[in-house]
């Protein structure tokens, strides 16, 4: 074991861990981030080329949360020189009379985001070869966009090291000893911080348990599937096509959404936003396609301008939590771990804002957000402490 002490380490290198270390090592702190697989690596939550970042939310918090988050996303475009966000505009579709979509409404008009209503008859001239349901209200948040995730994940990871970071890939986790200075042991070495921050994805569970805790969270395999357009270009980036969210569609009990053709020219990315549960180290045996009939039955009746059968499936994994918001705590017995799981699938554009509040908390400040919706304690009868 080398004698060195880290002020900080970090397991995980996806956004979130990636962001967290950024910070930190930004604040001068000297800080060690562990990821488990080579990098890049497309096996956890944070691979692939595009995200949609948007602040089409019902909570106030995500608004308020997203408004930093924007700025934040320009600043590490600013420092890293690479381009990582494009507006194309978010459209949402929802029963019109149903809660969510008033709820939504309300809470957009309320932090004043930017949105156009669109009415039935003025649909189908701005959003051409999308078929609008009966009784399905519209609106587009003209903010939203997408991330470059990939790249966005390289660029945050290169900042990190400019700033002093030290990062070690391939290098799984294996132990955590807790104590006022944390050891922490690998395959292949054995390090010590003053602090740990536990930003593991799928697999935070498996790294929880040296700790004592486990956490309410269930990890699903997400079928990522691109569509061809019939006639290239039809729902493309360049034809200023948006992004879309189709609430409580008929095909499906959650959320399908989509984003331009861009990646894969011809390509459009069309998802369900849920999957079946996997362990995440056996996620390719989960060969559960339910989730693409539903997706088959969608395009067929939404988006006519789509041969309706994927014609790319990729993989990916959610991690959600019972009310499908964040974890963002200290570890309930070790005030010197700290704890970012349970993205739900919808925590990629709010990777800077997290890696702020997470190095806020590593650094022992006060966040400077209210964190009570991410607290471990909001799960009581759920969350099991072993200690
Ligand atoms: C298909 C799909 C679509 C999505 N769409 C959107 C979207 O449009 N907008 C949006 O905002 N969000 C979206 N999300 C969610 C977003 O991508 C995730 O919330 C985010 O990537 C989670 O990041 P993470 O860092 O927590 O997890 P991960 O990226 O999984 O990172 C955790 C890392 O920890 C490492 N690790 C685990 N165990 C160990 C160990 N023992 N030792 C060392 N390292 C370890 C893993 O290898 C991994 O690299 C989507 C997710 C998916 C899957
Ligand atoms: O976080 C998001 O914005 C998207 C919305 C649709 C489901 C996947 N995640």
């Amino acid at each position: 074991m080398s004698s060195e002490v880290y002020d900080c380490i970090v397991i995980g290198a996806g956004i979130q861990g990636s962001c967290t270390a950024y910070q930190l090592a930004k604040n001068k702190l000297k800080t060690l981030l562990l990821e488990q697989f080579v990098l890049p690596h497309s096996r956890g939550s944070s691979h692939g080329q595009t995200r949609v970042i948007r602040k089409t939310y019902e909570e106030d918090f995500y608004i308020q949360m997203m408004h930093e988050s924007y700025e934040l996303w320009a600043q590490l475009e600013k420092e890293s020189g690479v381009e990582l966000y494009r507006r194309t505009g978010l459209l949402v579709m929802a029963p019109e009379n149903g809660e969510g979509f008033s709820r939504l409404k309300a809470t957009m008009q309320r932090n004043k985001i930017p949105t156009v209503f669109l009415e039935k008859q003025e649909f189908s001239q701005h959003i051409p070869n999308v078929n609008l349901r009966d009784g399905y209200g519209a609106l587009i948040d003209t903010g939203a966009g997408v991330l470059y995730a990939d790249r966005a994940l390289r660029a945050v990871q290169r900042l990190f090291q400019s700033n002093g970071g030290v990062i070690k890939d391939g290098e799984k986790v294996i132990d955590i000893k807790p104590g006022a200075v944390v050891t922490v042991t690998t395959g292949s070495g054995v390090y010590r911080g003053r602090s740990l921050v536990i930003t593991a994805g799928p697999w935070a569970n498996t790294l929880l348990t040296h700790t004592g805790l486990q956490l309410p969270l269930k990890v699903v395999k997400i079928n990522v599937c691109y569509w061809k357009e019939k006639i290239p270009g039809t729902y493309s980036v360049n034809q200023r096509f948006p992004c879309f969210i189709e609430m409580e569609p008929k095909e499906g009990k959650y959320d399908i959404y989509g984003l331009p053709s861009n990646e894969y020219p011809g390509l459009m990315k069309v998802c369900y936003h849920m999957g079946s549960e996997t362990e995440p180290d056996e996620r390719d045996k989960q060969t559960d396609t339910g989730d693409i009939d539903i997706l088959v039955r969608y395009v067929t009746r939404c988006l006519p301008g789509l041969v309706p059968v994927p014609a790319v499936v990729e993989s990916c994994m959610y991690t959600v939590t019972p009310d499908h918001n964040f974890v963002l705590d200290s570890h309930p017995t070790y005030g010197n771990i700290i704890i970012g799981a349970g993205f739900s699938g919808h925590g990629f554009k709010f990777g800077p804002i997290i890696g702020k509040l997470l190095s806020q908390l590593a650094m022992g400040q006060v966040p400077s957000y209210n964190l009570s919706p991410f607290r471990i304690q909001r799960f009581q009868s759920h969350a099991r402490s072993s200690l």
